[in-house]
């Protein structure tokens, strides 16, 4: 049998771009011919429900399809199976602007939520408010491209000691250009201008266990529960299906995606160069260390020690900074 002949550069760039045009000529013609676009409101085992104009259709995902999560934006054609509970399949998710995974035992890492615009980062008085934890979600945010939205709840909590001590810890996350909230589900503080923030957005909430996510969700949308139910008995699998991820429109306008996987996000390892670029400040400095390896601890000729010494860099933000290398030393690669 003849060799198959090795292709030059510009012969694999033309297979490449040939290979393209197929592949969009037949996106087009899916496009074109039998589906309608959705968006996928709840993902669960195998199948998912899409949202198209404003119906809920259950859809099977055609196999060749790689993930199907919720925000996903995709095509999806009429037919299902036999069983007519399930009427739809999806045919094909289109590009995501970023998309949220999670640590998994078995496949590394797995997918839970795309096209996300806000991380809705939520810390409280009680258990403890952490600007370390805060900056740890940070890092998570700015390595995923997604802007966070920090929120101290349970302010009514505080005595005016604390109030002052949260306070300029925000006042710190504000002049980095980070969006801050101060807000209390007992006395409603806040909790208009959250609902303003995230109007026409798609948020996700995260934070440490018992800091109010759930508290502040019913608080903006204050059917969220009930609306879950609504869904499954919409499509006609009764009340009880457990939906691992929903994704819920708020009255005032903009979606939430909501899942025990989705509020996981951020408390995982992330290789010490990620984490560096994690603390946006240091990103003038970078580079410029005297020794390319500095560990901007020490060393002599750091740049990043030198902005904290003359003020330019928050000194909490430099602690958090070694103490998250340090935790990410001790823990790797498992949660925090
Ligand atoms: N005093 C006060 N308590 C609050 C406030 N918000 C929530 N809580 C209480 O804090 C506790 C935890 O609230 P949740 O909303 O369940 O917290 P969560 O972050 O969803 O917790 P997980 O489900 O474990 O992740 C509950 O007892 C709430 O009633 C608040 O603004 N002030
Ligand atoms: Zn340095």
């Amino acid at each position: 049998m003849a060799k198959k002949p090795k292709l030059t550069r510009q012969q694999k760039r033309r297979v490449a771009s040939n290979r393209q045009r197929r592949l969009d000529a037949a996106k087009a013609d899916i496009d074109l011919i039998s589906t309608q676009a959705g968006r996928v409101v709840g993902r669960f085992g195998k199948q998912a429900d899409v949202e198209i104009q404003g119906e809920l259709v259950r859809c099977h995902i055609r196999r060749t399809i790689d993930s199907v999560v919720c925000g996903d934006e995709v095509l999806v054609s009429q037919g299902g199976d036999s069983d007519d509970k399930v009427s739809g399949i999806i045919e094909l998710v289109k590009d995501r602007r970023n998309l949220l995974s999670r640590p998994d035992y078995y496949d590394g890492v797995k997918p839970v939520a795309a096209n996300i615009d806000y991380i809705v980062v939520v810390s409280a008085v009680l258990p403890e408010f952490s600007t370390h934890i805060i900056d740890r979600y940070l890092v998570a945010c700015e390595d995923i491209g997604i802007a966070p939205l920090l929120v101290g709840n349970k302010i009514e909590l505080a005595d005016p000691n604390q109030v002052k001590q949260i306070e300029s810890a925000m006042h710190v996350y504000q002049s980095l250009g980070y969006e801050t909230l101060l807000t209390s589900c007992k006395d409603q503080q806040g909790i208009p201008d959250l609902s303003n923030k995230l109007k026409d957005k798609t948020s996700i909430f995260v934070g440490q266990s018992g800091v109010g996510k759930s508290s502040l969700i019913n608080q903006i949308l204050p059917n969220a529960n009930e609306l879950v139910g609504d869904i499954s008995e919409n499509s006609g699998l009764g009340q009880h299906t457990t939906t691992a991820a929903k994704l819920l429109h708020l009255p005032g306008g903009g979606d939430l995606i909501d899942s025990p996987g989705v509020r996981e996000f951020g408390l995982w390892h992330l290789p010490a160069e990620r984490v560096t670029n994690g603390f946006i400040e240091f990103k003038a400095y970078l580079g410029g260390c005297k020794f390319r390896d500095c560990k901007h601890k020490s060393d002599p000729g750091c740049l990043i020690t030198d902005a904290v010494e003359r003020g330019k860099i928050a000194r909490s933000r430099y602690e958090s900074y070694h103490r998250i290398l340090d935790t990410m030393e001790e823990q790797k690669p498992s949660f925090i």
